[in-house]
């Protein structure tokens, strides 16, 4: 589910937050938008008005229960066009569902007035499904406090508004029991919230930190396998894809003559060469010690071999003081990304660790075509 774009979708759903996009479109995607719930809560008070309906046979009823058939309506051909642009767009706009959620809270606020109107069975129905669908808001609107409470005022208010013109005595119970509802009710919300947006922060940034190379920030090799896959299902048509397979010659020479220290600073240094050469689409990976993967999306034939040439041009120009350094690199291709599954990834690592050992054998310093027969010598 994508964040909302409406302005006041944005307010409500805090988006203005510090906190990363992922963590926000998981707590626009809560509970308050799972279908099921949706439709116990709709079902519940179009089954409060019909049977008021057809026991009092009052036009107002008669409308309430037919203003509850067209949110159920609504909310089905919502959840169609949302499955409809999840497949076709791969994301899904909620700005829709949040105003179906706040004209459907108004709705039942109408409901329990009309409910205490009319006295009875009706006030005890009518009130009571308002009451229950008030008190879930602050777990529905899981970490989006501000709907939570809006959602309970929606619902809850216009009671409270009613209260005042009954003759009952009783009506300063209700007027006392609206602020203190309302408070707890918020404050249940922001503590509820507090603890999820703790806890998904906590879980996106041991992600992050498994998904990252923790010297040069490129991608581990979880971090990698979860990029391609995100980048496979991204894709709308046929785009070739090529993979180039690094090794840096000579590396450990740099560790035993400088120390280790300076042999971390050329691998951050390679990294940042990698970052120059390449562009914002290309994924790129620490392979191992000084091994690394760089998968170029929508490659033809030449571009791999052009890029094997800049990049190895870049690493020499990085050699310090007499201390030598290198690099081989294997190339394979493949010429549809959409097959990049598991298994064909693998594949597609080891054709271009085969062709990175003959560029060693070689001699080093040069790239190895998987899909040409001869060795190319940079
Ligand atoms: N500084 C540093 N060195 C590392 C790190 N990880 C692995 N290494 C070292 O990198 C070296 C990699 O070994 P090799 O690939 O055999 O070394 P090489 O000299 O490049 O050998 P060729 O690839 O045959 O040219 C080893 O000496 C590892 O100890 C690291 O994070 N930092």
């Amino acid at each position: 589910m994508s964040l909302p774009r409406w302005r006041l979708m944005r307010w409500l759903s805090g988006c203005e937050r510090d906190l990363p996009e992922e963590v926000l479109r998981q707590l626009v995607d809560g509970p308050i938008n799972w279908l099921p719930i949706v439709l116990a809560g709709i079902g519940s008070a179009l089954l409060v008005t019909t049977a008021l309906a057809l026991e009092s046979g009052s036009a107002v009823w008669v409308q309430l229960s037919l203003l509850q058939c067209v949110f159920l309506v609504w909310r089905l051909e919502l959840q169609r066009r949302l499955r409809h642009d999840l497949k076709t767009k791969r994301e899904a706009r909620v700005d829709g569902i949040m105003l179906h959620q706040l004209l459907w809270a108004a709705s039942l606020g109408v409901m329990a007035v009309a409910g205490l109107m009319a006295g009875g069975a009706a006030a005890t129905l009518s009130i009571a499904v308002m009451l229950v669908v008030a008190s879930l808001c602050p777990a529905l609107c899981i970490g989006r406090p501000r709907l939570s409470l809006t959602l309970v005022l929606l619902c809850d208010l216009p009671l409270k508004l009613a209260v005042p013109f009954q003759s009952e005595p009783l009506y300063w119970v209700f007027i006392l029991q609206g602020p203190v509802f309302w408070l707890l009710m918020d404050w249940f919300s922001r503590q509820l919230s507090a603890q999820t947006e703790a806890s998904l922060l906590k879980s996106y940034r041991s992600r992050l930190e498994a998904d990252y190379d923790h010297l040069t920030r490129l991608y581990s090799r979880q971090g990698f396998y979860r990029a391609v896959s995100l980048m496979r299902r991204r894709l709308a048509g046929r785009v070739p894809v090529a993979l180039l397979y690094v090794d840096l010659d000579g590396f450990k020479d740099v560790n035993d003559r400088l120390g280790h220290e300076e042999g971390d600073n050329l691998l951050i240094q390679v990294a940042d060469c990698f970052r120059d050469v390449l562009r914002n689409e290309d994924l790129v990976a620490r392979w191992g010690g000084d091994e690394f993967l760089l998968l170029l999306p929508g490659a033809d034939e030449k571009t791999p071999v052009v890029i094997a040439e800049r990049l190895l041009r870049a690493i020499r120009e990085m050699r310090q003081d007499d201390t030598r350094i290198d690099a081989s690199i294997g190339i394979s291709r493949l010429e549809d990304a959409r097959d990049l599954k598991r298994v064909e990834l693998e594949k597609l690592i080891r054709r271009a660790d085969h062709a990175l050992y003959r560029a060693k054998n070689e001699g080093k310093g040069r790239y190895h075509s998987a899909f040409e027969a001869e060795s190319d010598n940079a």
